[in-house]
């Protein structure tokens, strides 16, 4: 056996980049991107891609030289996915466009680009950052401007490359692009986290990880050929949780919106009969917010959700509006999906609140992982399936990241002494069925008088009450029980409008009937929206230094009685009205 050899017709490195010449030859002519009204074939793309790539390489890109690109959902996002890579094994970095001047200059000074790709409408942004960064570096980053491709403005000047110029231009018999790749190990792309729990740490992606995790999320989310794939998710978010790549593979059409607005998304899937889509929990508030839309009739759309627990109370009313709904957990160090919330035939027959709590869970190990576990944080033992003792959830799999660029300390940290498992960061139980079911990040737990209490199952319970819209639970100092639950709570503007009032002790007596005492919140606190970060997770960083000032005494918890009052959401605005 060990006698045969591994030859190139039977030994081709994985890469998603192969997906795009393979759609070219097999989807040619089906439609690959619809972007306003413009549209393009897969052989279009494949060969505005060749071309760009080209391109690149004619401005001496190459192996392992890091090429950025600040921009929401546009084709030419879409197209650097395989073009970047193609240019002789550059990386692709998309930099999150909700960050400020200065988050994007902590980036460009991390990950040292060649060249920063700019859409139009983001040029303030890149320049400020670039000016902020031109004392540190000598290499700043060529800029190329990104106009709109559907309504060009113009707002290129001669000082700048652009986008369609340089796919014009380029020569592929001179600068022939690189459809494969040499070695599976090499890098695609590199991706910062959220910077939720501290500061985004820069995760490479190897050729390897996103293709398998590609395939695997193909397979456990049921992607059937020609999808029609909204892009309601940002592509800087771990590459579209790798759809870019994996909506060639199906030889689906991309339609591509620039941000994700109610209009925007219903208008899509009416026009185009958009068949996926992915959102973060944060998103379904947006589709249950436009009353206008939800009447109409359609097909079922189906959504894939993650990012943040979705409570089972919101997955419930999404899906009464006609979208299906899949769950899967992941995060950037994974190259997205780590587990999905695979459904069973039997679990049809239950009831709407009892199905939404039973995909609120995160699920079984991704397919392309080789394992995944839930194990005690000291011993390393995996936990008992019994759903309730709490341990690290572990990983590892080809889709685990090659590690923290420029940052070993940290990357030693994440993989432990043995480098065996990959720690996430995350406490989850195991249910007898073997479904994980995420109940915190560590650093969330709260620590009340040695009982750990999962700030996410309060916030499940308290998601049950139909005044409340957004809820987060964090720990607040207690005198006597070293921490307590202290809950924020917007209320849906509908239960304002309508004059109704809903008290802190209500909220805090809607809690005792569903969980034990010493999970209760002990307060309240009403707020017009909670603070979120730039991929839309509730930076409880920000509540914890709210409630810190906020020590309660513990006669307090039955006596105060203070109403919540549930304004008009403002956004981002924090207004610490009504505490018990
Ligand atoms: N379905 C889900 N249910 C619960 N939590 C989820 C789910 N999907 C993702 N998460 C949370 O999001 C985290 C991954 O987020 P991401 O990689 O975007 O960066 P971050 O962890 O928020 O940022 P940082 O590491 O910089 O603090 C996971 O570790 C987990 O805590």
């Amino acid at each position: 056996m060990d006698s045969l050899p591994k030859r190139d017709a039977n030994y081709v490195p994985l890469s998603p980049i192969t997906f795009l010449s393979r759609a070219a030859s097999v989807y040619a002519d089906r439609t690959s991107v619809v972007y306003g009204s413009t549209t393009f074939t897969w052989r279009q793309t494949h060969q505005r891609c060749c071309r760009l790539a080209a391109a690149l390489q004619s401005l001496a890109v190459s192996k392992n030289d890091v090429v950025s690109v600040l921009s929401p959902n546009t084709p030419a996002l879409y197209e650097m996915h395989f073009a970047v890579p193609m240019a002789g094994g550059a990386v692709l970095n998309a930099i999150n466009t909700r960050l400020d001047a200065a988050g994007v200059a902590t980036i460009l000074n991390h990950a040292h680009p060649k060249l920063l790709f700019v859409d139009y409408q983001y040029i303030h942004v890149a320049t400020d950052a670039l000016k902020s960064i031109v004392h540190v570096t000598t290499s700043p980053p060529l800029l190329v401007i990104i106009d709109d491709i559907d309504n060009p403005t113009g707002i290129n000047n001669s000082d700048h490359l652009e986008y369609e110029q340089l796919v014009a231009r380029g020569d592929t018999a001179s600068h022939p692009p690189r459809c494969q790749v040499d070695d599976e190990w090499d890098a695609v792309s590199l991706n910062y986290t959220s910077g939720t729990t501290s500061s985004p740490k820069g995760v490479v992606y190897s050729h390897r990880g996103a293709y398998l995790n590609t395939i695997g999320l193909l397979l456990q989310w049921g992607v059937g050929h020609e999808p029609v794939y909204l892009w309601s998710l940002p592509m800087f978010h771990c590459n579209g949780w790798t759809l870019t790549w994996g909506v060639a593979a199906r030889g689906g059409a991309n339609v591509i919106i620039r941000s994700p607005t109610a209009d925007a998304i219903y208008s899509a899937i009416d026009a185009h009969h958009v068949t996926h889509m992915c959102a973060a929990p944060v998103l379904f508030h947006i589709l249950l917010d436009a009353p206008r839309r939800r009447g109409r009739r359609r097909g079922v759309v189906e959504v894939l959700t993650g990012g943040a627990p979705p409570p089972a109370p919101l997955l419930e009313r999404v899906e009464r509006l006609g979208f299906r709904v899949t769950h899967a957990y992941g995060m950037t160090e994974a190259t997205g999906v780590v587990m999905v919330c695979e459904w069973r035939r039997q679990w049809d027959a239950l009831s709407p609140p009892d199905r939404a709590k039973i995909k609120a869970r995160q699920g079984v190990s991704a397919v392309t992982l080789a394992d995944a576990d839930v194990v005690n944080a000291t011993t390393t033992a995996s936990v008992p399936r019994d759903g309730v003792t709490m341990g690290e959830v572990v990983i590892r799999g080809s889709s685990v990241m090659k590690g923290y660029l420029n940052d070993e300390r940290a990357t030693a940290e994440a993989f432990g002494r043995d480098g065996a498992w990959f720690r996430t960061g995350d406490v989850g139980v195991v249910h007898p069925d073997g479904y994980v079911e995420i109940k915190d990040r560590c650093k969330d737990v709260i620590i009340s008088g040695g009982e750990n209490i999962s700030s996410v199952e309060v916030e499940a319970a308290l998601y049950g009450h139909p005044a409340v819209r957004e809820a987060a639970v964090v720990a607040m100092p207690h005198p006597h029980w070293g921490e307590t639950p202290c809950a924020f709570v917007a209320l849906k503007p509908e239960f304002a409008a309508a004059g109704e009032v809903v008290t802190g002790q209500e909220l805090v007596s809607f809690c005792r009937g569903r969980m034990a005492h010493y999970m209760v919140p002990r307060k309240v606190v009403s707020v017009d929206e909670l603070p979120k970060n730039s991929t839309g997770k509730v930076q409880k960083l920000k509540l914890r230094d709210m409630a810190r000032g906020l020590c309660v005494k513990p006669a307090a918890e039955v006596k105060a009685r203070v109403v919540v009052a549930g304004e008009p959401a403002r956004h981002g605005a924090l207004t610490q009205a009504a505490r018990l």
